[in-house]
């Protein structure tokens, strides 16, 4: 069960600051959603956890470890669009993410290695609901399914951590609740931690544990370079967690993360 802390994180892009003093420890199995406005820092913030950027200053810890500076097959992400490589089939797209992950030069397996790589892919398809689609190209299924097939890929590795930037904002409102559907199960059969960056309020606190917003405090044009955004509010989402042995529990966040005052400005 991972616990993510963030310490004292900034982050600049030359004299622009972007997030600052950004704090917080996350629950195990903990489904953070991101909300706040455009150009914020949100996905900013989810590129510093996948380790594609590096904080400015403060550090981000999983488990009690700095997190490494580059992207590992603990973390795996899923963005709105691209996620998946259109010349791949289905199950080849979610093979090349345990092959590369296991062969970084080759990106390819041979033998029983790649034999157990089909079952696990063909496993992971099948819980997406994509065990028919396994030898289709990504033009030729749905936005949903796509979306599937990208998460899919990102948790054949068992990631600790999930990365989900705007992952369903494409998508139509049935489509979208199908696939929430599947990704709460997901979560609850894995506990993996997810920090899911959403536009959408209703998307946050219907599948988060917790919603964190992000604004700026200081919004003056003169003062916009030299102040970044920070936590504008955090509160917990009471809701019940069924874990994979089918005890009800409460979200094991509730205790920590008391809800604080939701004003910017
Ligand atoms: N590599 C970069 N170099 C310079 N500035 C950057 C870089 N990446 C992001 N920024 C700036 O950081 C700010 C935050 O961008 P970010 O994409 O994280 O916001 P966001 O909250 O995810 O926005 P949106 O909701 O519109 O996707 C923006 O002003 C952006 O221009």
């Amino acid at each position: 069960m991972t616990r993510v802390t963030v310490e004292n994180v900034w982050k600049t892009y030359g004299k622009q600051t972007v997030l600052e003093r950004i704090n917080f420890e996350t629950a195990p199995q903990s489904f953070i959603s991101l909300v706040g406005p455009s150009g914020c820092g949100k996905s900013t913030f989810l590129r510093m956890l996948l380790g594609d950027e590096k904080p400015s200053q403060g550090r981000i810890l999983v488990d009690g470890v700095p997190l490494q500076a580059e992207p590992s097959p603990d973390r795996g992400v899923v963005f709105q669009k691209y996620s998946v490589f259109p010349h791949l089939t289905a199950l080849q797209n979610v093979m090349l993410g345990l092959e590369l992950g296991q062969s970084p030069v080759l990106g390819r397996l041979f033998g029983k290695k790649r034999r157990t790589a089909r079952d696990m892919s063909r496993e992971m398809l099948k819980s997406v609901g994509l065990e028919a689609a396994e030898s289709k190209y990504p033009a030729e299924l749905s936005g949903g399914m796509q979306q599937r097939l990208a998460i899919a890929q990102a948790l054949v590795k068992r990631p600790k951590l999930l990365l989900l930037d705007e992952p369903f904002g494409a998508l139509d409102p049935g489509i979208r609740a199908e696939v929430h559907e599947i990704l709460l199960a997901l979560w609850r059969e894995t506990g993996m931690t997810i920090f899911m960056v959403t536009h959408d309020l209703s998307e946050a606190f219907k599948l988060g544990t917790r919603v964190i917003a992000f604004d700026r405090r200081k919004t003056r044009p003169e003062e916009l370079e030299a102040y970044g955004a920070t936590i504008t509010f955090d509160l917990p989402v009471m809701r019940k967690i069924v874990p994979p042995s089918g005890a009800v529990t409460s979200p094991a966040e509730t205790a920590e993360a008391m809800p604080k005052v939701a004003v910017a400005g």
